[in-house]
């Protein structure tokens, strides 16, 4: 008979995960959320087998449970869990991009039924809901996980499986070297991203301009400005220690940069930003670090209809696939970048090939 896998929250992060186990595993998928809304469309596109709208009566049933519910929403369900009469063992994971309020709701966890494994999914987006889920969103993602201490191996390979075919890599983590890590690469640039934005609207107020001359730049730096502001909120409440310590850090930064400016030591400032630039570029470096590694290629495109329709049809008729595509720039009338990210060099290189021949303008990616 099949296993049974439950995912609890049907949003970006967990309508991804569920697109992905129904297209990679053999198991019965059920979902529970509390949007109906939410159950019927993925009933309806066959992201699901079957819709539960009670929590314990799918729970029940799995032998599998994925809570992708968001951070505190997630640590209520966990604290739910001790009133469900457990008759069977299952795994239990979770989402969350904050990891110590869970692992504390689940080491309350009475069954000895119930393995716990915290997991945290390094991939996503700046959408929400199940309309932007992708069963390919955590490909060469880090997938962390952060088992409780008393968890057998055995019970984390099993959770290994049913998750690989995200073809995601994972890493075992304490909790709290997950949350101190996740604040200074996620959670506190987000913040910044947020405020970069507000400075901006500030300005407005005296430079009408600011929104037309906000380019590649301010684009590319406050694109996660754009995200969910509840699911925000709640990883900012959750960490806030973490991320105020940043803010500190952060503020100290800032002054020493303020005085590097003042004093207009130009030395200096080349040597901040040529560190900055050597940390940088060095993240992008293959196969290293949380951030998905891909080979990118620059193609300067026309703003004309189909211009955009053009190229991807050119890689596609070769049967390439493309793993992103970014505008980076482009104005009315005039040349823009666009960016295509591939899995693999080769397919960096064939696509560079395709579009020379074809008279692009192109720059292959570091
Ligand atoms: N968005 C990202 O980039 C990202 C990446 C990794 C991890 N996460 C984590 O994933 C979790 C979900 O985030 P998301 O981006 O998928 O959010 P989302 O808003 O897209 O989806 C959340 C889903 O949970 C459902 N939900 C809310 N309360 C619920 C409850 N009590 N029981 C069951 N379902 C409930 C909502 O109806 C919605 O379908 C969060 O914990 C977040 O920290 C997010
Ligand atoms: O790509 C984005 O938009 C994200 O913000 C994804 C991101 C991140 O900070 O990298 C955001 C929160 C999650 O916990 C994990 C991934």
């Amino acid at each position: 008979m099949k296993e049974t896998i439950v995912v609890a929250g049907l949003g970006l992060i967990g309508g991804s995960l569920a697109t992905n186990l129904k297209q990679t595993s053999n198991h019965h998928l059920i979902g529970y959320d509390v949007n109906k809304k939410t159950l019927d469309y993925c009933l309806i596109n066959g992201i699901i087998d079957e819709a539960i709208e009670d929590f314990e009566t799918a729970v029940l049933m799995a032998d599998y449970l994925i809570l992708a519910a968001p951070v505190s929403k997630t640590v209520e369900l966990i604290a739910k869990l001790n009133t469900v009469n457990f008759r069977k063992p299952i795994i239990i994971t979770d989402v969350s991009s904050v990891k110590a309020p869970i692992m504390e709701a689940a080491n309350k966890l009475t069954s000895n039924f119930i393995t716990f494994i915290g997991g945290h999914p390094m991939a996503g987006s700046h959408k929400k809901g199940i309309q932007a889920a992708k069963g390919h969103l955590f490909e060469n993602a880090i997938y962390i996980l952060t088992p409780i201490h008393s968890c057998p191996p055995e019970k984390i390979e099993q959770l290994k499986t049913i998750l690989q075919g995200t073809s995601s890599k994972f890493l075992i983590l304490e909790p709290k070297e997950h949350d101190e890590m996740t604040s200074v690469i996620s959670h506190f640039p987000h913040l910044i991203a947020s405020s970069l934005v507000h400075q901006a609207k500030s300005w407005q107020k005296t430079h009408a301009h600011i929104p037309k001359l906000a380019a590649g730049g301010f684009r590319d730096i406050t694109r996660i400005a754009s995200s969910n502001p509840a699911m925000w909120q709640d990883i900012f409440f959750h960490n806030r220690h973490g991320i105020s310590n940043l803010l500190n850090d952060w503020i100290l930064e800032m002054t020493s940069l303020k005085n590097l400016l003042e004093t207009g030591d130009k030395i200096s400032m080349y040597h901040y930003l040529e560190q900055a630039k050597e940390y940088r570029d060095g993240l992008d470096a293959k196969e290293k670090g949380a951030i998905p590694s891909f080979y990118d290629l620059y193609v300067d495109i026309h703003d004309q209809p189909g211009a955009l329709l053009r190229v991807i049809e050119l890689l596609a008729k070769q049967e390439i696939s493309i793993n992103n595509i970014e505008i980076l720039e482009i104005r009315e009338g005039i040349t823009g970048v666009l960016r295509l990210s591939f899995q693999s060099k080769s397919a960096q290189e064939k696509s560079n090939y395709i579009l020379k021949d074809q008279g692009y303008e192109t720059m292959v990616g570091d």
